[in-house]
Order: C-alpha cells, then structure tokens, then sequence
C-alpha cells in the first residue's frame, strides 16, 4: 500500500480538493473554498495546510465567524446544494460563534462543513487558553454544542480517524433528504499530527446525488387520491427548486388546472407571473393563496416541511374534506400531516404522476377561482405600493397600536416613507435578474406576499431559521454564488446591528453587494407581535432610557446608518422620499463597491394579516384583560386547527 506522510490537516485539505459532485449526468468539484479566522487553535494545523497546500481550495478572510458560515450557507443553497465552502474557526468563542450558522443551516438542509479547532486531544496543556472545563467531564469543549445543530459531528482525537469522518461527512453533505450542518471539530495538536495516509484516500471520489425514484405503490396511493379530489392545491417549496423540478412543476399546474401557493424556500422556482402561482402562502401569504388554500380538498406539499409559517399553524386548510399528499425526499417529512406519500425526487414524482394522470385524463374542477383570487390580490398589491402617509387622517397596516409614533417618528427622522411603497418602488427598479436576500423582521412577510419575481431564483430568503444577521453575510454567499449578478440584501434595522461584519468582506473580495436597510427604529414585528396579543410596547421600540421614568421610553433613537457603513468604503445613501429612493437606487446601480440605501421607515406600515393565524405563545392570566382577550381567541383558533 503506497502511503503519503501528511498532517491531519493537510490530508484534510488534500481530500477536499479531491471531491466531487453529480447530478443528472454533470460533474462539478464540490468545495469551491474555505472561509478562515485563525485563532491560536486553527493557525498553526489547518492554517499552516492552507498556507502550504490550499490546491484548488479558495480562502477568504470572514469578520465574524457566524457571518462567514451564513455566507458560506447562503453559497450553498444558492447553488442549489450543489456545492459548498468550509469554514475553519480557533476554539472557544471562535467555534462557539458559528453555532447558530450550523443550527441555520441544518434547519434549511442546506450543507455546510464546519470545521472548528478544539481543545488538545494529548491535554498537554491542560486547560488550553479558552478551554472551559467540565469538572465532572473533560472530554467535554464548547464544540459539543455543535451536536444540537448538526447533522453529522464528529471529533478527530487520533490522524486516522480523519479517514471514516470525512467520508461520513461527505455522505451527509450530499444527501438531499438528511443534509445539513456537518462539524468536524479538530484538536489543535491533532491538525499538526503526522501520519502515514493510504494514497488511496486522496482518489478523486464522485458523490452522486441520486433522484430517489416514486415506487409504484406510492404512484398508485397519489393516483387514487387525486382523481377524487376536485379542487387540490399544491404548496411549491424548496425541495422543487433543489430538484431542478420547477419546469416540470409548471407544466404540470398547467395540464391539470392546479394552481400552487409558494413558501419562502420556495418562491421564485418559478416567475410570480405564471398563471398558476397564488404566490406566498401561510402566515405570511396574501389573499390569493390563502383563499384557495382555505376551500382546498387536497393540499400537494412538494419538497416543504411543512412549517407553521406554511401551514397557518396546521388551521390554514379549512375545508373539511381536505387531505395532504406530500412528495419529498425525506420521510420524515412526508409522514406530517397524516399525509398520503410519495417519498421521492420532487422531479422525478411529478413526471411519473403526470403520466398517470394524463391517462385518467384528470382536470380539476376550478374554472374561475384562481384567475379572481390571482386578480383581487392584484388590486389590493397595487394599494400596498401605493400607500402615502398623510400627516392628517392616515391609519397605517397594523392599526390602533402606536397611532401617535408616526407623527413623532415623522418629525424625528424627516421621513414619511411607508414599508410598502418602499418596496414596490424597489420590485420595479432593480433588474429583473437581480437576487433579493432576506432572513428576519417584519420583512421576509411582505417580501414573500409582495415581492413579484420575475426571474427563477431570485429570491432568497433564510426563513428556516429566520435568523437575524443572515441578511448582509447571506448576500456575500449569493454574490460568490452569483457573481453576475446584482445582489440585494433587505434588512430592518434591529437585522443590520445584530451583524453586518461581512459587508467589510465584500468590500475585501470586491464582491459588490446592495444593503436596502428598512429603518423603522425597533424590533417592528415583535413590536406587531406583542401589541396585538394585548401588550404594551414593551423592549421593543430603540428609544433612550428615560431619567423621569426609568424605562427604555425615552426619545427615539436616531442612528445615521449610512454613516455607519460609510466608514468601511460602501458607498451609502440617505433616503426620506421616494424621489431619493429612487435616485439611490439607480445610482448603486452604477457602482462598483457594495452599497446601503439608508431608508427611514414608518413603524407599522408593512403588510398585516391575509386569512391567517400563527400559534404564539400567550400568558394564561394577566392582570391586563386585553391579554386575557388575546389568550381566549387563541384557545379558540387552535380548535380549528388540526392536532397533527
Ligand atoms: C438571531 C435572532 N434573534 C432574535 C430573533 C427574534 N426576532 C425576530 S424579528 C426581530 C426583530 C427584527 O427587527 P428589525 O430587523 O428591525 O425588523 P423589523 O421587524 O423592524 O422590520 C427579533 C428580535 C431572530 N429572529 N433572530
Ligand atoms: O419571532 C419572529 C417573528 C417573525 O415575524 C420574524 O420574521 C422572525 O424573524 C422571528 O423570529
Ligand atoms: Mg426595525
């Protein structure tokens, strides 16, 4: 057996330059790069590997080791899972910070590898700077908080170890029903460890990504269903654009005269335009899908997990006839719901059920319903962009909560801007071919109701997690992922504090990315949140801690965010009207650096509610009764809502 003397990180790095991915007959290298930030605990293995032999392996530089690993999430699902980065961190804090990017990934299934330094394997030292020290557990290190959030985890104590690891992490990073987060968690001395690897470790290695093909039975079970049913709907979510399915989805609407609503992972598979797409639906959806959805006898959920978002909290499909066929890959999701199963590639489920139904000649019974739905919510989309605040008179989207904010907010910021007219005017000035990137606030609702995307793909939004600080680190992975492209990062202003670091990556690759940062001075939608389920505005608004009272009711905070990003070389505008919004945007247009549109907002003046409910959790007694109220209603909508 011939053998090559490597350290455990340089065999690492050599393996990885060796992988390979193939879907339908296309074979592409598998880990385009490698997102760093050295620490005392990756520097001198796997950083001294990278310097020595990156091979093909690109190496960025990340600020905050989650931004970087959102970024590298945000590359992998805009490639569909066909390719990914890694990402190496020192222990401790270093790794700890890229916890919650692994918990985002795995609950998008969208890969990732993670590799964080650990503490000595030899316990030579004993502690290592950073080490915590479980009295009653040393084996125990801030890695193993990686196991809640991960797919696959592993520890390398030993060089040999690498061997089975890696191929483990390979096969959970190319499976698209159980794919996700894999960490890889490296003692600092082991990365440095020789050891004499089998040549044959480093053999080029191809990783077929399979279409899991519908069995007969689960074709004949679907069949059966469907021809009852009359007026079926079928929910299009991610698994449809990571299948490549989109096309065939389209087509398939068409044939038989169903028309489907859209979830966030889902939403640009295929154009808004499309006669058959109701566009978003749930918690977060508009008027037409909601309204289709609510008198469906069949819901087809084709490669969504079924959220509360998607499903109104299980109380969305109101219909009392009403069944679930589900067609996923994974068959934990497709037993949800009680549903009938087809456990399978959304691509390959979706051709074999054409032909069946084809030969029954099945066409569901709608004539009108979707054309109208489609329409009504048309008009009310048009009266969303539409909204102009009125200093006199003006009842904004999410009424009778802070009425008398907007004139203060008015005055204090000199904006009279609305969300909604903010983002319309957005929709229809940048590219048809840009990509919008989202993650969390009151935005990812009125960019899945109102955003009209006119190209496949151009949608991006993180709402499986629905994790703060996605947005602007989303937007470098989509740009790396896309570099053609514009890119478009929506963010609030609680969303842009939280994190921001990489937006000085972008600046560094000369990745050009565009921050439209929604500035309505708080956490607006838990603001909605808590007011409409009888609270006060409590820890939400970003006001001054007031001397008189004591409490966080003070002015409102102004903060110059343009200013803020100016500082790092992005080019930065300050908007107030709708006029500056759109000289801003065509100028960024132009630019060759990232930019941020600074645009002060009005609080409550993004879209609110479409014939729908989401289960929050409310307080079972307070002295206050409109809590009380708020408590009594939800116990009365989780009647209607189905148990399982
Ligand atoms: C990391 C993280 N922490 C907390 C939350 C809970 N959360 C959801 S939205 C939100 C406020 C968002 O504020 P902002 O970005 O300003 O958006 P707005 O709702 O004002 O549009 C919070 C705290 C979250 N989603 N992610
Ligand atoms: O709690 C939340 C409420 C949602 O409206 C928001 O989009 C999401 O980010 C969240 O965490
Ligand atoms: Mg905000």
């Amino acid at each position: 057996m011939k053998t090559i003397r490597l350290t455990t990180a340089q065999a690492l790095i050599k393996f990885l330059n060796q992988q390979y991915i193939e879907f339908d007959g296309k074979k592409q290298k598998f880990v385009k790069g490698i997102f760093a930030i050295f620490g005392h605990g990756n520097v001198l293995g796997l950083g001294q590997a990278l310097e020595e032999g990156p091979g093909e392996l690109e190496i960025y530089q990340g600020r905050n080791e989650q931004g970087m690993a959102h970024a590298a999430v945000a590359f992998a699902k805009q490639k569909h899972r066909k390719q990914i980065m890694a990402c190496t961190s020192s222990i401790g804090p270093g790794a700890a910070n890229m916890v919650t990017a692994a918990a985002t990934a795995s609950a998008n299934n969208i890969p990732v590898l993670l590799l964080p330094g650990d503490t000595f394997a030899t316990r030579q030292p004993d502690p290592v700077l950073q080490q915590i020290e479980h009295y009653h557990d040393l084996t125990i290190s801030t890695n193993d908080a990686f196991r809640a959030v991960s797919k696959y985890w592993d520890r390398i104590s030993r060089p040999e170890q690498l061997m089975t690891a890696m191929i483990h992490a390979m096969r959970v990073l190319t499976d698209p029903a159980d794919t996700g987060a894999v960490t890889i968690a490296l003692p600092q001395d082991v990365q440095g460890e020789v050891y004499d690897f089998p040549e044959y470790f480093f053999k080029e290695r191809v990783h077929r990504i399979e279409r899991r093909v519908p069995t007969a039975s689960d074709l004949k079970d679907a069949v059966e269903l469907i021809k009852r049913k009359k007026k079926p709907i079928i929910i299009c979510g991610g698994g449809v654009r990571y299948s490549e399915a989109a096309d065939v989805l389209k087509r398939f609407s068409e044939k038989f005269n169903i028309p489907y609503g859209e979830t966030q992972a889902g939403k640009s598979a295929i154009e808004s335009t499309h006669a058959y797409n109701l566009g978003g639906i749930g918690v977060i959806g508009n008027l037409a899908a909601n309204l289709i959805a609510k008198e469906a006898d069949l819901v087809i959920g084709i490669g969504t997990r079924y959220s509360d978002f998607t499903t109104g909290s299980k109380q969305l499909f109101q219909n009392p006839e009403v069944d679930f066929l589900t067609i996923n890959v994974s068959e934990y999701h497709a037993y949800k719901l009680d549903a009938v199963k087809i456990v399978a590639d959304a691509k390959l489920a979706l051709l074999a059920l054409e032909r069946e139904l084809e030969a029954i000649g099945y066409r569901s019974s709608y004539t009108s319903e979707i054309e109208a739905a489609k329409d009504a919510w048309k008009t009310e989309l048009n009266r969303l962009y539409e909204i102009r605040y009125k200093e006199k008179g003006f009842t904004p989207e999410v009424a009778g909560h802070l009425d008398e904010v907007l004139p203060e907010f008015h005055e204090s910021f000199g904006s009279c801007l609305t969300q909604t007219e903010v983002i319309g005017l957005v929709n229809q000035l940048i590219d048809e071919d840009a990509i919008i990137v989202g993650a969390a606030g009151s935005l990812p609702g009125d960019l899945q109701r109102m955003w009209v995307s006119r190209k496949s793909n151009t949608y991006h939004m993180e709402y499986g997690y629905s994790c703060m600080g996605y947005e602007i680190s989303g937007a470098l992975g989509v740009k790396m992922a896309e570099p053609d492209k514009e890119v478009y990062a929506f963010a609030g202003d609680g969303s842009y504090l939280m994190l921001h670091s990489e937006l000085v990556t972008s600046i560094q690759e000369g990745k050009k990315i565009n921050v439209i940062l929604l500035d309505n001075a708080g956490f607006g939608c838990i603001n909605n949140l808590q007011m409409e389920n009888g609270m006060g505005s409590f820890g939400t608004e970003f006001r001054y801690r007031n001397p008189e009272t004591g409490r966080l009711d003070g002015e409102l905070m102004k903060i110059d965010f343009a200013q803020s990003a100016a500082g790092y070389g992005v080019k930065t505008y300050k908007v107030h009207t709708l006029k500056e919004l759109k000289e801003a945007i065509e100028d960024a247009k132009k630019q060759t650096v990232s930019t941020l549109i600074d645009i002060k907002v009005l609080p409550k003046t993004m879209t609110h509610g479409y014939e729908s409910w989401w289960h929050v959790g409310i307080a079972g007694t307070s002295n206050n009764p409109k809590v009380n109220e708020a408590y009594l209603k939800k116990e009365n909508n989780l009647k209607k809502a189905r148990k399982y």
